[in-house]
């Protein structure tokens, strides 16, 4: 049961020496004739050194096969989402244990450092394209600071954010979507509503697919689990949020997954899932390749790693301004010259002008009060 599929990818070994090699044109995986007849797999949850990934997707013979880190890896982090070449027993038959021996070059790479003084950088995610920040209207409070980071560490690795605003039958979410009016931002609401390019559309009732029925005494409505279930499809997403802003309720919602209490079984066929590590879940009813990847230990988000003109850029509201800042303008209070003020003082940059400039200007600072508060109230 153990049939191969080719390697015809673009492996990065992330072993230096071999890419350095004079021959770089040459195809890497001839350079290493015993991963010839690797197959690949995507790492589907990695959980105290034993990675887990499906292999053959979307054909007859995928299989979820459970593996352990050849020594060559061994300092190199691999994480969820991450395309690997497995060799050895990739039967995926109980008990059975493979080698992880190659990590593919990955198309995005979803990072963050504990704070943003911390300059430990941890790699999250990886291949996604899409994250989905979850923010809750109330309950926890809503705070614009965690989303602007989620937004600037999406930015720095190229990855579409989205924005999910659950809980609105608890509070009115206006306020939080009209301070991303003029920001080119996807808004979904648990309401229904999509904001995309600075317009408010309230989203198509689409019927609720029979797999992916919600229990009644869930608060969301189906309309959200819908429209998201569209955002989805064909992409790799992330989903980001703190704790209790309805992340596991949105998951299982569209994947009959019931990720609290550790059952993958509706996706991977078999399995138990206790680990608050992340995991990727495949979404019923949605093209081949949709996946989400939940990311329940990750609450905030450090920029130590992200350039600060990176986190500029993410500010996309406030790029007209930006332009007309002196060259090297640090876009500080004090900055001389800096466009920022006039621009926001005029309202070119919508009623949310002024709070939003505050924002990057707290990201731009050390930042710290903003990830302080955020732990102090318990995120
Ligand atoms: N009123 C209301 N409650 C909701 C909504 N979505 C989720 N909840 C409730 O909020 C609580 C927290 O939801 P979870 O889905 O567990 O939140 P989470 O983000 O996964 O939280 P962690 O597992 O701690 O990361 C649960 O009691 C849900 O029933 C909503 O749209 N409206
Ligand atoms: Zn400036």
């Amino acid at each position: 049961m153990s049939r191969r599929t080719s390697v015809d990818y673009d492996w990065d070994e992330s072993d230096v020496r071999v890419r350095a090699n004079k021959k770089g044109s040459r195809p890497r995986t001839r350079q290493r004739p015993d991963y010839d007849d690797a197959v690949t797999g995507r790492v589907v949850t990695v959980d105290r050194g034993r990675y887990t990934a499906v292999v053959a997707e979307d054909t007859q013979d995928e299989r979820l096969v459970t593996a352990v880190r050849a020594k060559s890896l061994r300092r190199t982090p691999i994480v969820a989402g991450d395309m690997v070449g497995l060799v050895g027993d990739t039967s995926g038959a109980p008990d059975t244990l493979a080698r992880l021996v190659m990590l593919q070059e990955r198309s995005t790479l979803l990072r963050r450092s504990a704070d943003d003084t911390d300059p430990v950088e941890r790699v999250v995610v990886a291949n996604a394209d899409q994250l989905v920040i979850v923010v809750a209207a109330a309950d926890p409070t809503p705070r614009t600071g965690f989303i602007d980071r989620s937004l600037a560490a999406a930015y720095d690795a190229g990855i579409e954010p989205l924005l999910c605003i659950t809980k609105t039958d608890l509070s009115d979410p206006t306020w939080l979507i009209e301070h991303y009016r003029e920001l080119d931002l996807t808004v979904l609401t648990s309401a229904g509503q999509v904001q995309a390019a600075g317009g408010v559309h309230t989203a198509q009732d689409s019927p609720t697919p029979e797999s992916a029925q919600t229990d009644d005494s869930l608060p969301l409505e189906p309309g959200m689990v819908e429209t998201l279930r569209e955002h989805l499809d064909g992409k790799v997403s992330t989903m980001l949020g703190h704790s209790g802003v309805g992340k596991s309720t949105l998951v299982n919602a569209l994947t009959g997954a019931d990720r609290a209490t550790g059952g993958v079984n509706a996706v991977t066929g078999r399995g138990r899932h206790t680990s608050s590590s992340a995991l990727a879940l495949r979404v019923p009813d949605t093209g081949p390749g949709t996946w989400i990847i939940d990311t329940p230990g990750v609450r905030s988000f450090g920029l130590a790693h992200v350039d600060p003109d990176r986190i500029v850029e993410s500010f996309d509201d406030l790029g007209e301004a930006i332009a007309q800042c002196p060259k090297g303008c640090t876009h500080g209070a004090d900055a001389p010259g800096c466009a920022l003020d006039a621009w926001v003082e005029q309202g070119k940059a919508g009623a949310a002008g002024a709070a939003r400039l505050e924002s990057l200007r707290r990201l731009l600072g050390s930042g710290r009060d903003d990830e302080l508060s955020e732990k102090l109230l318990g995120s």
